[in-house]
């Protein structure tokens, strides 16, 4: 386990100010919250820096706003979905820095707790740049890292501010890492690994690691298309980051290399829009339409992915095998969640899933309860398995 500081050694800290970075980052469907892990799971910090009387200041991004304010990114709306959590009042600032927030956390009393504007709408959030970690810094007096899921960003609130104030990891942090540590520690083989979603470009990296760490990689989702393309399979409309094509081959090398079998959709359910009730059809992979886009991974593609279940010992799964808040888009992804239920059920699969959507998606299937364990983290938790040092957590150790 990491030696950082905990909220056990933190005393005293009635009307102090306590930033706390956590991470809102949650599924939306329609406007709402569709998915309250990542707020339940950061709540026990909050409550108890609130009942022990901090000036409970919580720092956050939401989406990718490129470094300026959009309001669809604004995290004004979640800060609803917070406080029906926390069944507390929460007040938000509409900037994470500058004169009227320093202003309305003077008037915070002890106990409130104040949500500021997504961080990623100032540039140097990503940068890490110093002077806008102290723009932050001058808002507290501690500084509370909760948000495990976006501790693999080294940017100003998850790292920067590590540096400039009193630091400790939250509750979350504390509990997530010690999860992952018990269950994949030391993970009984055969590993298998599954990744889908749509975040390519910053996921496909750490899969050149990962083939080497597990005995079978199953890619479904976004992700699976960009591979099916590096090897010339027409994807059509789908998405599909092209220009990642070398890196994508690379890692088919590496895990050929590795003897890590590497498991591509053979079928996939595609459609020309992505809307409830769009016209569907499952077609074999090598037959997708050029004016078609894979939604979902096909039925033979879940059977495959079940066989490698039956295999496996240990499962790491973050990700969803298609666009499951859409149904019939949701189908593969479900049944795969049901069969690595059922397996972990029977005593025979460990089971460790991971991600904002994949957290969704499991709920979905209404399986969450039954893996092993659930963590917020997605590709946090996928650069720990890894074995990478995650930047947010060293950034706590070195604060001893
Ligand atoms: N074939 C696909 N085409 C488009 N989007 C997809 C596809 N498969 C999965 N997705 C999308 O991937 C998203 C989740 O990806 P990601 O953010 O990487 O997962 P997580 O949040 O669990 O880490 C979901 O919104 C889902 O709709
Ligand atoms: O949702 C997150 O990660 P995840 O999709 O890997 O679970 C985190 O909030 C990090 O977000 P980012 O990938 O935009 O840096």
């Amino acid at each position: 386990m990491p030696d950082f500081k905990t909220l056990d050694d933190l005393n005293d800290i009635a009307g102090k100010r306590v930033l706390v970075r956590v991470d809102l980052n949650v599924p939306v469907k329609d406007g709402k919250v569709s998915d309250t892990t990542r707020i339940e799971r950061v709540a026990p910090t909050i409550q108890e820096l609130s009942s022990k009387g901090a000036k409970v200041i919580l720092m956050a991004h939401f989406g990718r706003p490129k470094g300026k304010p959009d309001p669809a990114a604004s995290l004004e709306p979640i800060a609803y979905a917070v406080e029906s959590v926390l069944d507390h009042r929460v007040h938000f600032a509409k900037d994470c820095i500058g004169t009227p927030t320093a202003n309305a956390i003077n008037e915070m009393a002890g106990g409130d707790i104040l949500l500021l504007e997504n961080t990623r709408f100032h540039e140097g959030e990503e940068k890490n740049d110093p002077d806008f970690a102290k723009a932050l810094a001058e808002n507290g007096d501690v500084y509370v890292n909760d948000a495990f899921s976006a501790a693999h960003r080294a940017h100003a609130s998850t790292e920067g501010l590590a540096h400039l104030l009193p630091a400790y990891a939250g509750r979350t942090m504390q509990a997530e890492l010690e999860a992952l540590e018990k269950g994949l520690g030391k993970p009984a083989k055969p590993v298998l690994a599954i990744v889908g979603g749509a975040k390519v470009s910053t996921k496909i990296d750490l899969l050149m690691n990962l083939v080497k760490k597990v005995d079978a990689l199953v890619i479904g989702g976004g992700m699976a298309n960009t591979f099916l393309a590096a090897r010339g399979t027409e994807v059509g409309k789908s998405l599909c980051e092209h220009d990642l094509a070398q890196t994508a081959k690379q890692i088919m090398i590496e895990a050929a290399e590795s003897g890590c079998a590497l498991v591509l959709p053979v079928d996939g359910v595609v459609a020309r829009e992505f809307k409830a009730g769009a016209e569907s059809e499952t077609v074999d992979i090598e037959s997708v339409p050029s004016d078609a886009m894979i939604l979902d991974v096909g039925p033979k593609s879940v059977e495959k992915v079940n066989e490698w279940l039956d295999r496996a010992d240990t499962v790491v799964w973050n990700g969803p095998l298609g666009a499951f808040e859409i149904e019939p888009f949701d189908a593969a992804t479900v049944a795969a969640a049901k069969h690595a239920a059922h397996r972990t059920i029977e005593g025979l699969l460990v089971s460790v899933a991971g991600g904002g959507d994949t957290v969704a998606a499991l709920n979905h299937a209404g399986v969450a309860e039954e893996f092993s364990y659930v963590s917020t983290a997605g590709g946090a938790f996928l650069e720990w398995m890894e074995g990478k040092k995650l930047p947010g957590v060293e950034a706590l150790s070195n604060n001893r």
